[in-house]
């Protein structure tokens, strides 16, 4: 039998406010256990929450920004359930009128384009976090408790592992673009549940899906959702059946297991918070945060193909996040060769960054200095061999690009004299080279070209070097 697979998306975004959701706690990561806390996140009798006016912008930010509607007016609703790290017994969420509806994300599948759907974006609250074995027993973290979050959720509409990917990754740009969100997948600020299930090719209706909960890689996601489809193609060839649960996805062994299936499915017993007024959003203020949207991924993509001409391929990676955009925007407009500055950032700059593990925004060569250094190389100062040994004194030790020149007397030798003295030289050395270039073995010109860049050490002006090594090699 063959099995079409169907895959939708629920993502977590963790939102980068100062404070949490409901009260005036820091959010920030990592500060000593409950630290963080008040009468309102650790649910104290008679706390009252106070939403943040700063969510419901950067939920009105990502709903404009995924295509989505914005409810004029939307309610919170508690989602009970019992869980330690819980200490209300239940999340403030959003349950049937949430803040935005019905947008849709264009995602690249081949060559062509694929929509889907985002169904519904709503705002909530974090758990806390449990951690265990310590001091023989579990303790609870109530840090995290209230850190605001948005959930999007998407349609149906993925096939396979590597469209869920790509819908996904398309999201994290966004989001990070936004500034809403610090996109730090490891502390958990973007993580997903995976729901999956296969049906016979053809049949229309869809088969029964296994949630895949808090998958928190773009590689972990497309080998979870890979092993389900295996998973549940196998168990339906064998005559079993799928049962909607919930399954937990294990790194290490690559396989998911189940955690909780439909019998212990909770009963959310969803209603309106009566602690919180409905969340009435005005026109003026959706068109205030519309006016002041950055610039997205895919506007900014066909900016740098009209106003640079760059090459789609060049765009692509240079606009796959806001900080190497901007990197390669300053350095372009400072030294007025974009595709030169393409190149630089996109190779050395990117590779010596990834080598020692540093983000672009810690960039130990700023995009001056970068412009300075192409701006030699355009000037006929120096060559592209010796600009790579330039740019890796301007990482180690910086300064600017004509000075480490002109202090390591690095500047190309243009001076026809001295390469025509060391091309006289060669030839003369390699006279049984020169009678078969002359006898038309054209490829011994890159040769010469050789020779004469190693006796001049890089120095020499290879424009130079080309045009009288021809006139001296036709004899
Ligand atoms: N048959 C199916 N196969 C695969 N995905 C499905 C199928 N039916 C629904 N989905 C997807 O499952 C997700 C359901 O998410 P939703 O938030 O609506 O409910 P939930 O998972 O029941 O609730 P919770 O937020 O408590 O996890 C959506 O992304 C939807 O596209
Ligand atoms: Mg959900
Ligand atoms: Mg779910």
């Amino acid at each position: 039998m063959r099995f079409q697979p169907v895959i939708g998306l629920e993502v977590h975004v963790q939102l980068k406010t100062d404070s949490k959701i409901f009260c005036g706690c820091s959010t920030r990561f990592g500060a000593e256990p409950n630290l963080n806390t008040c009468p309102v996140c650790l649910a104290l009798p008679g706390a009252l929450p106070v939403l943040n006016q700063k969510v419901v912008e950067f939920a009105i930010m990502a709903g404009l920004a995924t295509n989505c509607s914005i409810s004029p007016t939307n309610i919170f609703a508690r989602k009970n359930y019992f869980y330690p790290d819980l200490p209300k017994g239940y999340q403030i969420s959003q349950f049937d009128l949430p803040i935005c509806l019905a947008g849709h994300l264009d995602i690249a599948v081949g060559d062509q384009t694929k929509r889907i759907g985002i169904t519904r974006i709503h705002m909530e609250e974090d758990a806390g976090k449990l951690v265990h074995g310590q001091g023989g027993g579990s303790g609870v973290d109530l840090n995290r408790a209230g850190t605001p979050l948005l959930e999007v959720v998407s349609e149906p509409d993925m096939r396979t592992a590597d469209e869920a990917v790509a819908y996904l990754k398309k999201l994290y740009q966004i989001v990070t673009y936004l500034g809403i969100c610090d996109g730090n997948m490891e502390e958990g600020s973007f993580r997903c549940d995976a729901n999956v299930s296969v049906m016979p090719v053809g049949s229309g209706t869809f088969g029964t899906r296994a949630e895949i909960k808090n998958v928190n890689s773009f590689k972990f996601v497309k080998a979870a959702i890979e092993y389900e489809i295996a998973r549940q193609c196998e168990l339906i060839e064998d005559g079993g059946k799928v049962v909607q649960e919930t399954r937990l996805f294990d790194p290490n062994k690559g396989v998911t297991r189940s955690m909780r299936g439909k019998e212990e499915a909770h009963d959310y017993r969803y209603f309106p918070d009566p602690d919180l007024v409905p969340v009435v959003i005005s026109d003026d203020w959706i068109k205030r945060v519309k006016n002041e949207l950055p610039e997205l991924p895919e506007v900014k993509f066909n900016r740098f193909l009209t106003e640079y001409s760059l090459p789609e391929y060049d765009a692509d990676v240079l606009t796959s996040s806001r900080p190497l955009a901007d990197y390669f925007e300053q350095c372009a407009q400072t030294c007025n060769n974009a595709k030169a500055a393409a190149n630089w950032v996109m190779g050395e700059l990117t590779r010596s960054l990834n080598d020692n593990g540093i983000a672009i925004e810690d960039s130990p060569v700023s995009p001056a200095q970068l412009a300075g250094l192409i701006k030699l190389i355009d000037g006929g100062t120096i060559s592209g061999t010796i600009a790579k040994k330039v740019f890796e004194d301007l990482w180690k030790n910086g300064g600017e690009a004509a000075a480490i020149v002109e202090q390591q007397g690095l500047a190309q030798v243009s001076d026809t004299g001295a390469i025509e003295t060391a091309i006289d030289q060669i030839m003369a050395a390699n006279m049984g080279q020169v009678e078969e270039y002359r006898g038309g073995k054209d490829k011994v010109f890159g040769f010469f070209v050789g020779q004469v860049m190693k006796a001049m050490k890089g120095k020499a002006n290879p424009a130079v070097v080309n045009d009288l090594l021809k006139q001296k090699l036709a004899g």
